[in-house]
């Protein structure tokens, strides 16, 4: 059972118990069933399911809650309490801190993805103002100093490696020496894979650890590996000293299960998940907002941090100007498809979206909804700056209408099907009216500006009651603290069809 699906079950299970008219020992029991059911088909390991199921009968003791207490909501918690627990191994990894010289060393299987997930590392970093390199030990796999060489001088961090030599302590050694002379404040140290768990991979580890003394060592793991996932995790931790674990490949059919059986085994957190082969494909791991997309219920917070990354910030207090003031031009529609497009695939923007889970976004429909966006703003491109600065609905006469098709070299139909998309975001948008700017104009801090009842009136009514309602909303908002919420609504907008 991939991912996406598992959270689909688990939702479902407790949507059908939300409907029984009475919750009692049997509908809570069947639940419960049904939710370790989807666990194993999701490949967790049988001894955390079980437990999992006892954890959550000690929480929700139907005969003390007294009568009126709302059982849904404390077992629906009691649920993402669990599930939360079972991916927080309740201490966290080492983190590398800018301008202080850190090793960080990667150990896993052979086509784990380790190679890759060591560049996409070194590149979340150096966006991060980091100076990372990378140092290719592994001598095992011909061709791995190639593949790191060709990674690393695409994203523009400097490596090291050798054709020659064949004993990976020594590579790792000079390496490390090299970067520490350039002042790299994180060297990254790939070792080798081998097919299987044996003996020489073990050793090899040993010695690259010992020679090397690195602050972290990442245990990276093939999300698709299945039940698999605990003994393969519990292997390594048992030679390496494992600090963290990064999931990949969660992209494709991949049984996330996997990824919670290996923090059980290594006792170690989650940290990243690749989600692609390309480069920017990495996720940084928050067991909350995973839990939460998990279930369907949005990650906010995750959607905003993207906003933040993609938005520069002199713009920011820009939009947040034309929004108080309810004008949503074309203009500024083509800007926020274009934020949209850098923040990466739409099924992953999307299924940061409360109510609006991946299973709901399934990949055929991602590639559509990509287009749609790309479709429209080729539209646009055919449009003068009087049509894309005016708010004037009546402008858009016939005529225009025929020459932008014409321009664009698309149907009038496709340029009528977008100016409705726009009207209709236009509307929302126009809720938001007299909207109060943050101080500084910055967006992370529309929020604490931002106003419940604007809120509730401009989000689509089934996406409301997905959130809890209003409650539901007021409690987002506040575990999202000073991040921005007024984009999420325009994003929000786009989804549907
Ligand atoms: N779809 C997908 N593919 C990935 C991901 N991470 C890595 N890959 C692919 O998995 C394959 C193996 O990745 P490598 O990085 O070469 O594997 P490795 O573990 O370093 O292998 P060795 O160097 O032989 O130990 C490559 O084709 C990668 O492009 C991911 O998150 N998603």
């Amino acid at each position: 059972m991939v991912l996406a699906q598992l959270g689909g079950s688990i939702s479902r299970a407790l949507a059908q118990m939300s409907n029984a008219t009475v919750i009692d020992e049997k509908v809570l029991g069947e639940c419960l069933n049904e939710i370790s059911r989807a666990l194993l088909q999701s490949d967790v390991q049988f001894k955390m399911v079980r437990d999992m199921q006892t954890n959550i009968r000690k929480i929700v003791n139907l005969e003390t809650l007294a009568a009126g207490t709302n059982k849904r909501r404390i077992i629906q918690q009691a649920v993402f309490t669990e599930l939360c627990n079972m991916l927080d191994p309740g201490k966290p990894a080492f983190t590398p801190k800018k301008g202080k010289p850190s090793v960080v060393m990667f150990v896993g299987l052979q086509g784990s993805g380790k190679t890759t997930t060591c560049t996409k590392y070194a590149y979340y970093h150096q966006r991060k103002g980091f100076k990372p390199s990378l140092v290719c030990a592994d001598t095992f796999r011909a061709g791995a100093f190639d593949q790191l060489k060709q990674n690393a001088t695409k994203a523009k961090i400097p490596f090291y490696g050798s054709y020659m030599e064949s004993d990976p302590v020594k590579i790792a050694v000079e390496g490390l020496e090299r970067f520490r002379k350039e002042n790299s404040d994180l060297i990254i140290i790939d070792t080798s894979g081998r097919h299987k768990q044996e003996a020489a991979l073990f050793e090899e580890m040993r010695q690259v650890a010992e020679a090397t003394k690195p602050d972290l060592v990442i245990f990276v793991m093939d999300g698709s590996i299945g039940q698999a996932a605990f003994d393969q995790a519990q292997a390594f931790k048992q030679s390496a000293s494992v600090g963290a674990v990064i999931v990949t490949k969660l992209d494709g059919h991949a049984k996330g299960g996997g990824a919670l059986s290996a923090v059980a085994a290594t006792k170690s957190p989650v940290i990243f998940i690749g989600t692609g082969e390309h480069i920017d494909e990495f996720e940084i791991f928050d067991v909350k907002p995973f839990v939460s997309r998990l279930l369907g219920m949005g990650d906010l917070s995750g959607l905003m941090d993207k906003i933040q990354d993609v938005m520069p910030a002199d713009q920011q207090p820009e939009l947040l100007a034309k929004l108080a003031d309810g004008t949503f031009t074309l203009r500024l529609l083509y800007e926020q498809f274009q934020n949209l497009l850098k923040m990466g695939p739409i099924g992953q923007v999307f299924s940061m979206l409360p109510g609006f889970s991946s299973e709901l976004m399934p990949k055929g429909h991602e590639k559509e909804g990509q287009a749609k966006i790309k479709r429209y703003m080729t539209i646009m491109d055919s449009m003068t700056a009087a049509e894309l600065d005016s708010t004037n609905p009546k402008l858009m006469t016939e005529s225009r209408i025929i020459r932008i098709a014409r321009g664009s070299g698309r149907q009038i139909r496709d340029v009528t099907d977008m100016l409705e998309e726009y009207k209709r975001l236009a509307k929302m948008w126009s809720k938001m009216k007299g909207l109060k700017m943050p101080k500084n104009g910055k967006m992370s801090d529309l929020s604490q500006n931002l106003n419940i009842q604007q809120m509730t009136k401009a989000l689509p009514p089934q996406v409301l009651k997905q959130m809890g309602g209003m409650g539901g909303l007021q409690a987002l908002m506040k575990q999202m603290g000073g991040k921005d919420m007024s984009k999420m609504l325009g994003g929000m907008g786009l989804g549907g069809d």
